[in-house]
């Protein structure tokens, strides 16, 4: 919507600018055109120097006008306007998703926008398709440590493929090179300076948004943090996929040593231990376990990693949640209660259906969504091993 309106904007100001003169032009050719009553000189003298500051003015308020039009519009519309990138590649990471890369078509500038979101929170764009002219969210992934130069400009993106999906099946149909029209970004959930430690749940392709918190996590401060406050910094991941070709190879990490507390010794009676067979490991890494590890490497012992598998019946569970809120417990929580909520978060990221089964749904109230209240799994981790800690559902 804005978007089409700063494009006709400046489609508008361009041709306004060429008719300007043409009328000018007409004007002149009128007053000396053959058959029409010439004024004596004289008067056509007076009349032009009675009408020349007016026009003078006119002249003045335009160029400001259209001046400042441009200026605002560099501003304000150019946020909400797509731009044309075009696509280097895609590799496969499963079945049913890609990582696409894309480059700007455009001018650095562009790019700088981009730049600041990695640094702030979870953030997003929105790709157009072009035919039906609908949008569609789509989450950017860190830049890779390994690349550096040209390929930082660089925008990736991990992409299922809806096979009814009316956006995502037209971007995994598009041929290498192709244009996307993209607009952003869109700053979802802005980290507040004091976060120190982070339990991500994630759900699929929610595993772009838990990237995109570990590099603001511990890229996004780190000039005024320091790398020793950074050294205190943590992220746990709970990943769970459909399949375990979305996540080939991943080994979780083992639990703290002083993990879940003990359950009420009732619970036995009423529910029969699942037996889980232990999940198959793979000696090939996806691509995403890949990036997973890359982390872990950069940050020993700061980023943690469980893995969960619907397919082979793993899933985050009350007892999963509990035991990601005892990594909570560092040395500078101990005091429980009293440490600001910011420090400690729980965000949680993914379908809907599995936000709702986590936490409860998130709610819409006077067209806008809304965070709803936290319930189900989440809340009840929390009142068992109660935690001043904020959960956000992204
Ligand atoms: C903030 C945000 C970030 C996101 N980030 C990512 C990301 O990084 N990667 C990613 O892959 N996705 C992401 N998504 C999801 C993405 O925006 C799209 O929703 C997703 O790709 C599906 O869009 P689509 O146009 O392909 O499917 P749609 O055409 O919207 O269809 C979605 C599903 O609904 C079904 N459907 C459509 N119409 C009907 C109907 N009338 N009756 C019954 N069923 C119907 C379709 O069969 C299909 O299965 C994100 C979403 C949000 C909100």
């Amino acid at each position: 919507m804005f978007a089409r309106c700063s494009a006709g904007a400046s489609r508008n100001s361009k041709y306004a600018s060429k008719r300007l003169p043409l009328r000018r032009c007409t004007r002149s050719n009128s007053s000396t055109s053959a058959g029409t009553p010439k004024s004596p000189p004289h008067t056509q003298d007076r009349s032009r120097s009675k009408y020349a500051p007016r026009r003078l003015v006119i002249a003045i308020f335009s160029g400001a006008g259209l001046i400042a039009g441009w200026q605002l519009y560099n501003i304000y519309g150019k946020d909400s306007s797509f731009a044309a990138y075009s696509l280097l590649s895609k590799e496969r990471v499963s079945s049913t998703a890609s990582i696409f890369h894309l480059k700007p078509e455009g001018g650095a500038q562009d790019f700088e926008r981009y730049t600041d979101a990695r640094k702030r929170g979870i953030w997003n764009v929105h790709f157009k398709q072009p035919q039906l002219q609908i949008v569609r969210a789509y989450t950017p992934l860190p830049p890779l440590d390994s690349v550096g130069g040209e390929k930082q400009r660089e925008l990736r993106f991990l992409i299922r493929n809806d096979p009814h999906g009316e956006v995502s099946g037209y971007l995994h149909r598009l041929p290498i090179g192709a244009e996307v029209e993209m607009r952003g970004p869109n700053v979802e959930y802005e980290f507040n300076p004091d976060v120190r430690q982070i339990v991500f749940l994630a759900g699929g392709t929610g595993i772009a948004p838990a990237l995109q918190a570990a590099y603001a996590l511990f890229e996004g401060n780190k000039a005024i943090d320091g790398d020793q406050t950074n050294k205190d910094k943590k992220l746990h991941i709970l990943w769970a996929s459909r399949m375990r070709e979305d996540c080939l190879g991943g080994v979780s990490d083992a639990p703290p040593a002083e993990t879940v507390p003990p359950k009420p010794t009732w619970s036995g009676f009423f529910s029969t231990p699942k037996a889980k067979p232990p999940p198959p490991v793979s000696q090939e890494q996806g691509l995403l376990v890949k990036e997973l590890e890359a982390l872990k490497k950069k940050y020993p012992g700061q980023v943690t990693v469980e893995y969960f598998v619907n397919a082979e019946d793993t899933w985050i569970d009350e007892d999963a949640v509990l035991r990601a809120l005892s990594r909570f417990d560092g040395k500078d929580f101990t005091t429980g209660m009293t440490t600001p909520q910011e420090q400690r978060q729980i965000l949680i990221s993914g379908p809907p259906g599995f936000i709702s089964y986590l936490a409860g749904p998130k709610e819409w109230r006077n067209g806008r969504e809304e965070q709803g209240s936290v319930s189900k799994i989440v809340a009840h981790a929390i009142s068992k091993n109660p935690h001043n800690v904020k959960v956000w559902k992204i």
